[in-house]
């Protein structure tokens, strides 16, 4: 199993560990845009390996596309992060044409691969590798919802007092900070809808926490997170490389499910070895609908800046 990061920086990196000590891929090949970069990064990681007990080889390239030959997964996380007081969309300028020039040289190398995409503004990212990169639906991935739900397993755990085993929860819709659909609704504690312990108040209150999780992080570092993203990426490509039929919310281009169209948007999704391998259409009520569709047309804004 072959797996390729993009962009060797702080998400690159920790996607790159996180998969490493995992060990279920042959080889992770880290590429940079940066003179030596990837390298140093993957040879700093390699030294870990005797001590994380990994088999995984990592190799660092500089822009050398020719080594990502025959990639069975494909990560794009190249691109600028937000700094404090920005907002995803605001990266859509720089990071349009990097995402575009990054998955048209790694398709021209790997015309099989599945392409997971997790640059900013995520959703609009998946739908420019979906409009240029001529993979199929099934072999594009957005990554946010893995990390959105993981942010509101957290925020729901801290207000029940409870540990986060014991929580269940899933965010869909954009990943924005005002697009989110966490679902509390569906949300439980070992089986019981958390609504039984926790009033509308505070689960608002850990709604809205959760869609700003990503802003909040950017405001105390200064840049924008990579622990948990890595380790949500790693959640991704192990489920494809494993083929383990597990359900994410991921951002998926929509045909008619959730009553839309031609729009990357967050969804559960079943990932195996062929990418996605089905939709996930839950029943949504009333109000859940309606923050669906506002979420959808703050992505469209942001879609309808591309130049296609
Ligand atoms: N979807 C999600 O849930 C998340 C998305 N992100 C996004 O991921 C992206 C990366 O974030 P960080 O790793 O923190 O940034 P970073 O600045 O630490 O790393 C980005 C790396 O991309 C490299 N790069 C830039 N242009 C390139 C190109 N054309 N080819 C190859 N490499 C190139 C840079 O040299 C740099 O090393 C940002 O856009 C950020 O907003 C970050 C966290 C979560
Ligand atoms: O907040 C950001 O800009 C990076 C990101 O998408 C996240 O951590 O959720």
């Amino acid at each position: 199993m072959k797996v390729t990061v993009i962009g060797a920086g702080a998400v690159g990196a920790s996607c790159a560990e996180y998969i490493a000590i995992k060990n279920f891929a042959s080889e992770v090949i880290l590429l940079d845009i940066k003179e030596g970069f990837a390298e140093g990064k993957a040879m700093d990681l390699m030294q870990t390996a005797s001590l994380n007990g990994f088999d995984t080889r990592i190799i660092g390239v500089t822009g050398d596309y020719s080594k990502t030959a025959d990639s069975d997964i494909c990560v794009i996380t190249s691109g600028i992060p937000r700094k404090p007081g920005m907002t995803r969309e605001e990266l859509i300028g720089i990071n349009a044409g990097i995402v575009k020039d990054v998955s048209s040289n790694l398709v021209k190398h790997s015309p099989n691969t599945i392409l997971i995409v997790v640059s900013n503004p995520m959703d609009t990212m998946a739908y420019l590798a979906h409009k240029t990169s001529g993979l199929p639906k099934n072999r594009i991935i957005g990554m946010g919802g893995a990390l959105d739900s993981a942010r509101f397993k957290y925020r729901l755990a801290e207000a029940l007092g409870a540990p986060i085993s014991d929580v269940d929860g899933m965010v869909i819709g954009g990943h924005s900070d005002t697009g989110m659909v966490p679902l509390t609704r569906l949300a439980t504690r070992n089986s019981v809808p958390v609504s039984k312990f926790l009033s509308e108040d505070r689960l608002n209150q850990v709604m809205e926490e959760t869609k700003v999780g990503g802003a909040t992080l950017t405001k105390l570092l200064g840049t924008s997170a990579w622990y948990a993203p890595g380790a949500a990426v790693s959640g991704l490509v192990q489920a494809i490389a494993c083929d383990q039929k597990k359900m994410f919310p991921c951002s998926v281009m929509l045909e008619g499910e959730y009553g839309m169209d031609d729009i990357c948007l967050g969804a559960p999704v079943i990932l195996g070895r062929n990418g996605i391998e089905e939709i996930v259409e839950i029943e949504l009520n009333d109000a859940e609908k309606t923050h669906m569709k506002e979420s959808a047309d703050g992505v469209r804004k942001v879609n309808d800046l591309l130049e296609l």
